[in-house]
């Protein structure tokens, strides 16, 4: 199949923009700036003030109703819009994310090349690589939520960081992280001892009644927090997830960087308006909204708990959450985290592949095909489907104290033993 590669990304620039205005329009501020300035750039001065107007405009019908802040803690007491999730359904949903990331067994190396997906996890590998080399310091605290089954672990040996906690709600893929970190995964895989000390932690980041923040209160504060592919399930509802941005931000240090990857809200409702029902996608995934949402609108003062199904290949079948990226920037920037950097992938890789440094990583990480030429080996489908992520970098407001972070540097294991993961348990 032909390979799209970084003139597949180069082409796609400007339909992503083009898509973007259009998925955006009258909901994500963001957007509207972005492609003010890529207009601007361009030098098409009157279609930016065409924007801007329309911009001004959207802003005063949107302005946020008068109740919004009623409907707000309304809906942190589970009161209010139906669609905020009551505590039992949404115990279920997190329950059944959990499990079925518990089931997933680790596959050994020859499994994973023979993913039909193999192209878009290296992709995403690199774009992880990217985020972690271009944040990350020699000696850094990491808090590492949603880390799966540790597969960044190698990466932040690579940045050189000093201590590490990694925490995830399944089980299963927490001792497999274990097993990565101790250096005991399959054979084939890099196998070296991690040189910095960890924690695990088995439990739910986003949890109401045991905020992380202060399970973690000894370990931090951390100099950086990552959740990669996970944060969307902490917007299963509002007090979700301002619970998680105000661990994250309690547990960051002054100056301390938040950096992650989540679905592009944007793009998945511009592809929803324009499927004919309610399910679209391609040979490896699928997305399902339900009938609630037969009407494709979404009010902006209403931004949690947009559930849909989320089906990728060899990767992902759960329930997942709309995060719309202007709620999520304001939401953060209540807790005092505000925004450096959001990109989507086609538009990161676009970014990013200008960079020598990162093309040879590309190299290494096997995704340029056969390594003769500087074009990314991904197909169509798996292209599409990078094309429904972003990658955000959040920055901790504050005046940066890096002696106080080092400091805690120093505790955790170098070899994790079993018992030594904690469990956190959320009381009933
Ligand atoms: C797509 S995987 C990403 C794993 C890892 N961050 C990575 O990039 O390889 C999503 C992860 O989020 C975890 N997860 C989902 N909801 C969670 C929650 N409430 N608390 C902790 N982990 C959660 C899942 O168990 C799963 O390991």
């Amino acid at each position: 199949m032909a390979a799209p590669a970084v003139q597949a990304a180069r082409a796609s620039k400007k339909e992503s923009l083009e898509e973007r205005d259009v998925a955006g329009a009258g909901s994500l501020e963001e957007d509207n700036d972005y492609w003010k300035k890529a207009a601007r750039r361009k030098g098409h001065r009157k279609r930016a003030a065409r924007e801007e107007s329309n911009g001004k405009r959207r802003g005063s019908e949107e302005r946020p109703p008068k109740d919004e802040q009623r409907d707000r803690e309304a809906s942190i007491r589970g009161l209010g819009d139906s669609r905020f999730l009551k505590d039992e359904e949404s115990t279920n949903l997190i329950a059944q994310v959990a499990d079925y990331y518990s089931a997933r067994t680790n596959n050994t190396s020859e499994q994973r090349e023979a993913s039909p997906i193999i192209r878009l996890k290296k992709l995403n590998n690199w774009i992880k690589s990217v985020l972690i080399q271009l944040y990350a310091r020699r000696g850094d605290s990491v808090l590492d939520l949603a880390c799966g089954k540790g597969g960044d672990l190698i990466k932040w040996d690579k940045a050189m960081i000093g201590y590490y906690v990694g925490i995830d709600i399944a089980a299963g893929s927490v001792e497999d992280c274990r097993k990565r970190y101790n250096g005991d995964a399959d054979r084939n895989q890099r196998s070296n001892k991690n040189s910095f000390p960890a924690r695990l932690f088995v439990g739910d980041c986003f949890d109401l009644k045991v905020p992380l923040d202060k399970v973690l209160e000894r370990d931090a504060p951390f100099d950086i927090c990552s959740c990669q592919f996970a944060m969307h399930y902490s917007w299963s509802n509002e007090a979700r997830a301002r619970r998680a941005l105000a661990s994250i931000s309690a547990l960051l240090r002054p100056g301390g960087t938040f950096i992650g990857t989540m679905p592009d809200a944007n793009v998945i409702i511009k592809k929803l308006r324009k499927a004919e029902g309610l399910k679209f996608g391609n040979r490896v995934y699928s997305i399902h909204f339900d009938e609630e949402f037969a009407d494709k609108k979404f009010k902006s003062s209403s931004p949690f708990g947009i559930k849909y199904n989320f089906h990728l290949e060899d990767a992902v079948d759960c329930p997942e959450w709309i995060v719309a990226f202007s709620a999520f920037k304001k939401t953060a920037e209540e807790y005092g985290l505000d925004l450096v950097l959001v990109k989507n992938f086609h538009k990161f890789v676009y970014d990013f592949m200008k960079k020598p440094e990162f093309v040879e990583l590309m190299r290494r990480l096997g995704a340029l095909g056969d390594g003769s030429s500087d074009e990314i080996n991904i197909s169509p489908d798996e292209w599409e489907v990078a094309y429904l992520y972003l990658a955000f970098v959040l920055r901790k407001r504050g005046q940066p104290d890096r002696a106080r972070a080092k400091k805690r540097v120093g505790r955790g294991h170098y070899d994790i033993a079993k018992e030594d993961i904690m469990v956190i348990r959320s009381e009933d």
